[in-house]
């Protein structure tokens, strides 16, 4: 078989079997951060994030991942600065992780995995009326990324894990409607920046990426309630929702700025 060996080791899902590398690419995520390569930007400003609770909708199992959707109509929970431009809204966020703890992070530093990476999808709807035109667009999106590590039990993230079972399988949805998100994301303010991809296809080259430098705390238990999550509809031979994390991609031409020293 032609394939090179990396590419055998990776979790076989239908999903990754889209495309790999997008044709062309050159700015695709997700990437190694090398620590000693980023380069300190003094310019970059401090992140403003402020999340309205109230804009929670629901929780769905898409199938790859579990996403939480905000209300994003009007500019109600938004962030601003760092090294953004415009003032980007909430559209949703969800998690990539690991059937073990050894892995399932999408991001790596210094080539070290995490057992799991949160995403924090916003729009820039300042300059683009929809989301899904913000998606064809260089500068349409905003990710934050946040480690989670294994360590002390998260209260905020187990009113999420509480409700999981509920959408176990493909394609359900419950309501979930007060959740502040702010809750998951640490209060060191320190972040690596680089222009990148979406890590799920489309796989746009439409991402600013912003990740934080230190992880969050998670228990085990709280691990394997995403691992109990399913791929696969109900009535369909059960595949656990893990590994569901994109294979790092080249650097290429490309820097990644640190907002600390
Ligand atoms: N994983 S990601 O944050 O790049 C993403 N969000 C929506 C589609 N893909
Ligand atoms: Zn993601």
């Amino acid at each position: 078989c032609d394939l090179p060996d990396s590419l055998h080791r990776l979790p076989v899902h239908p999903l990754w079997q889209s495309p790999l590398t997008i044709p062309g690419g050159t700015r695709q995520s997700p990437i190694n951060i090398q620590w000693r390569d980023s380069v300190y930007d003094p310019f970059l400003k401090p992140l403003k994030i402020s999340y309205d609770p109230t804009t929670c909708l629901h929780i769905w199992n898409n199938g790859y991942s579990f996403l939480v959707e905000f209300d994003d109509s009007a500019d109600r929970s938004i962030i601003v600065g760092g090294p953004l431009e415009n003032q980007y809204r909430l559209k949703q966020f969800h998690f990539h992780w690991g059937a073990i703890n050894e892995w399932g992070s999408e991001h790596t530093v210094d080539s070290k995995f995490y057992p799991a990476e949160l995403h924090l999808v916003h729009w820039n709807a300042v300059v683009y009326p929809t989301f899904e035109e913000a998606v064809m667009e260089g500068n349409g999106l905003a990710v934050i990324g946040v480690f989670l590590k294994l360590g002390a039990h998260h209260e905020g993230l187990q009113t999420l894990v509480d409700a999981l079972p509920a959408v176990k399988h493909k394609d359900t949805v419950i309501e979930f409607d007060v959740f502040d998100p702010s809750c998951l994301i640490p209060s060191c303010p320190d972040y690596w920046t680089y222009a990148g991809s979406l890590t799920t296809p489309p796989l746009t080259e439409s991402v600013t990426w912003i990740i934080k430098k230190k992880p969050i705390e998670v228990d085990e238990n709280q691990l394997e309630a995403f691992r109990m999550l399913l791929f696969t509809s109900d009535g369909e031979e059960e595949k656990r929702m893990v590994d569901n994390f994109r294979p790092l991609q080249p650097l290429m031409n490309r820097t990644v700025r640190s907002s600390f020293q």
